[in-house]
């Protein structure tokens, strides 16, 4: 299937193998939704997914423009149906989805932190949480929507209040972290960005995002300045884009392919495939005695989710410090997501 190996490819090389054993026998259906399908994310997550062999139904919801994007990628030359629904079709947009993608909601301006998007978005997850615990309770959450470190835990108590909250099930999408570490490693080191993986850990925003540069051969010897330089780049990596942006939104593309990614990954993981690791947001252990009950971490998944969450490892005396740094503010982000819901 021609988009399946271009897929490949593109989103998933680490996969080939799979995508071409899959492709041919097809076997099992997965209806896939996007919330928030119109936007500067929505449509080439859509076009993505739209390529995922593993996608044979794809459910298009936004409440402007998503009838466009499912006729535009409805066109494609791969099997599997495209269905777009606009505000008041949320319920059928969702019935039968076991897994959703949302990326619905407002993106940084320069001189916005992803906390400033709160008052918007906060409503925006918590009332298409609501229709899910409604409508597609066993459903695989995946959320993109910032502020993530807000947006996971009100979701998580969205569905905690409607009786139906599974912590296996709830992602926050943390790939882009992951994706612009490697590439950005790989531009020191000059190699593959493929060789030059790196473990990200804690939250998505600013200082709560803490990579691990020493579990990484490859970066083991970069050390004062370019240490420092490279660390605050993967932190603030998002606010280049805004800024280059200016004005015209955050990151879309680079966030598409690193949600198809997770997206693909979870999807591996519903067929039952092993070794499937991989970092998200998830309802965590690792430091809770610290208040800090989300955490981004590997973890494995499996048909029911998440079915193991890695601890972080062995860290520097840098990375001790970087972790000190993220939690408070990762606990303050978390209280406030739980608080909005439970105050509603
Ligand atoms: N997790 C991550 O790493 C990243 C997260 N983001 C976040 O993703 C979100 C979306 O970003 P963009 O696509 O650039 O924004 P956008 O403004 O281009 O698109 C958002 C879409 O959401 C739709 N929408 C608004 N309210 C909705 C509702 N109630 N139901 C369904 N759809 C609704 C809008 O109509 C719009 O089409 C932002 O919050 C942004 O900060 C962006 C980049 C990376
Ligand atoms: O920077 C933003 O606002 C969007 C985002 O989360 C990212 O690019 O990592």
């Amino acid at each position: 299937m021609f988009a399946g190996r271009i897929f490949a490819r593109l989103v998933a090389p680490a996969f080939v193998s799979q995508f071409r054993t899959f492709s041919s026998s097809a076997a099992r259906q997965t209806k896939v939704a996007v919330l928030g399908a119109g936007g500067g994310i929505g449509q080439p997550l859509s076009l993505l997914l739209k390529m995922d062999p593993f996608v044979s139904s794809l459910s298009l919801y936004d409440i402007r423009g998503a009838p466009g994007v499912a006729a535009d990628v409805s066109h494609i030359d791969v099997t599997g149906a495209v269905r777009g629904y606009t505000a008041d079709h949320l319920d059928e947009a969702l019935d039968g989805a076991e897994v959703i993608v949302i990326p619905a909601g407002v993106p940084r301006k320069p001189g916005m932190t992803r906390d400033d998007l709160f008052n918007t978005n906060a409503s925006i997850v918590r009332d298409l949480a609501s229709a899910i615990a409604r409508v597609s309770p066993q459903a695989h959450i995946l959320v993109i929507s910032n502020p993530v470190n807000s947006t996971v835990p009100i979701v998580a108590a969205t569905l905690e209040k409607a009786g139906v909250f599974d912590p296996r099930r709830v992602f926050g999408v943390t790939s882009l972290d992951v994706s612009r570490a490697a590439r950005f490693l790989s531009e020191i080191t000059a190699k593959d960005p493929k060789e030059s993986v790196v473990t990200v850990v804690g939250g998505h925003s600013g200082v709560t995002i803490v990579p691990l540069l020493s579990q990484s051969p490859s970066a083991k010897d970069i050390s004062g300045e370019a240490y420092e330089k490279i660390i605050h780049r993967i932190q603030f990596g998002g606010d280049e884009v805004v800024k280059a942006k200016d004005g015209a939104g955050s990151a879309t593309l680079s966030m598409a392919y690193a949600g198809a990614r997770f997206t693909h990954a979870v999807l591996r993981g519903l067929r039952g495939h092993k070794n499937v690791i991989t970092p998200s947001f998830v309802k965590s252990p690792l430091f809770a005695d610290q208040g800090v009950d989300f955490f981004s971490s590997k973890v494995e998944l499996g048909p029911n989710g998440v079915e193991k969450i890695h601890p972080v490892g062995d860290l520097s005396a840098e990375e001790e410090k970087l972790l000190a740094a993220c939690l408070p503010d990762l606990k303050k982000n978390i209280e406030k997501g739980k608080a909005f819901v439970a105050q509603a």
